[in-house]
């Protein structure tokens, strides 16, 4: 089967498989997780960490054998103490002075703290959490100790939306509530890069209600704005707006709204002005679209941790986890 034309994951696998990829799984507590683990271990896929008791793993697994070997359980609750003194130097130290070790010992006892210290401390190479614990919880940690790379100031949350042989990334659905002109033309750079890990040649849009000057509003200026800075810093990237959804997507539409624009009429990267109409627009997608929705996968982070959404089904863990550890191989 050719790569372009073989099933979206069956490349990703391909890709992953033999890395010997670590990720760890704070939420061993919840079913969805454990079978997507037990899952992604038998499957030879990553070797997961997941938190908590090996009993009550199995029990909700429904494991009535050994767990793979390859799937490693790490109690929080027995990490032995020179080791957790050690996790709570190197946090202190991450945070210079914003922590102390009597706040961190405390922090560490949640198990996304404890997770991305694993991580930080290149114990794992990457973390999918979020099935139980809302976004901000689950960021949370990543944001204060995993940080943003060089270049990059603010963390995004992309969904990889696919039905069929359709195939677009849509942005930010996931952490920036309000961001201004400079923060969303680094989302829209870093959306074409994430594009790319999926095969997708990137045509960006960044979404309006307005089409190059349809309408006047500060919120439209800021798009405008936007999508100046994004063409200036990614000059190679082809990104346009501001641009309606229709004009951004349909060609004949397109034609009459934006007949100049290179990306009208073909984006397939979805960059949204804010985050209400980001997780909005997904969301309706997801639901009324039948697209399957993966994500959120986190952008422009040192290493990879990805969050889920708490209506995620075991097959959305398993996937999110492949792309977690797509990320970790440098892709
Ligand atoms: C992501 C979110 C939790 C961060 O909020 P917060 O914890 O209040 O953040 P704070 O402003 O206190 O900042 C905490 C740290 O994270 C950093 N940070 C915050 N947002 C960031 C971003 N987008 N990218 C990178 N770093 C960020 C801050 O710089 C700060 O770092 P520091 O402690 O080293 O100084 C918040 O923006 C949020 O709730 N977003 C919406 C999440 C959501 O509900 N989404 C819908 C469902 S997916
Ligand atoms: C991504 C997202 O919307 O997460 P949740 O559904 O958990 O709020």
């Amino acid at each position: 089967m050719e790569v372009d034309k073989m099933e979206l994951f069956e490349s990703l696998i391909a890709k992953v498989k033999g890395t010997g990829k670590k990720i760890v799984f704070p939420e061993g507590n919840d079913e969805r997780i454990v079978k997507a683990a037990v899952r992604l271990a038998t499957d030879g896929i990553i070797e997961p960490i997941v938190l908590g008791k090996t009993a009550a793993i199995k029990q909700l697994a429904g494991v009535t054998q050994e767990l793979p070997a390859t799937l490693k359980v790490l109690d929080p609750a027995t990490y032995p103490t020179a080791k957790f003194e050690e996790m709570v130097s190197a946090f202190v130290e991450r945070r210079k002075g914003k922590n102390t070790a009597e706040q961190a010992r405390k922090l560490l006892q949640d198990v996304n703290y404890f997770g991305t210290m694993l991580v930080y401390l290149g114990i794992a190479d990457g973390l999918v959490s979020g099935a139980v614990h809302p976004t901000g919880d689950t960021v949370r940690p990543a944001l204060q100790i995993i940080k943003t790379r060089p270049g990059v100031s603010r963390t995004s949350g992309a969904f990889i939306m696919t039905k069929g042989t359709e195939r677009y990334l849509f942005a930010d659905c996931a952490i920036n509530i309000e961001p201004n002109a400079q923060e969303l033309a680094e989302i829209a750079v870093s959306s074409a890069a994430t594009a790319r890990l999926f095969d997708i040649d990137p045509r960006v849009a960044l979404l309006s209600f307005s089409t190059k000057g349809s309408a006047k509003a500060e919120t439209v200026t800021k798009v405008a704005e936007a999508t100046k800075i994004a063409h200036a810093a990614a000059p190679m990237e082809k990104i346009d707006g501001e641009l309606q959804f229709d004009a951004a997507f349909v060609e004949t539409v397109a034609r009459k709204k934006a007949p100049d624009s290179e990306v009208a009429g073909h984006a397939n990267v979805f960059v949204f002005p804010e985050l209400q109409s980001g997780n909005i627009g997904y969301k309706i997608a997801q639901r009324f679209g039948g697209f399957e929705a993966i994500g959120p996968i986190l952008q422009g982070l040192n290493k990879p941790i990805s969050d889920l959404s708490r209506g995620a089904v075991e097959e959305d863990v398993y996937k999110v986890a492949i792309i977690t550890a797509l990320q970790a191989t440098g892709a």
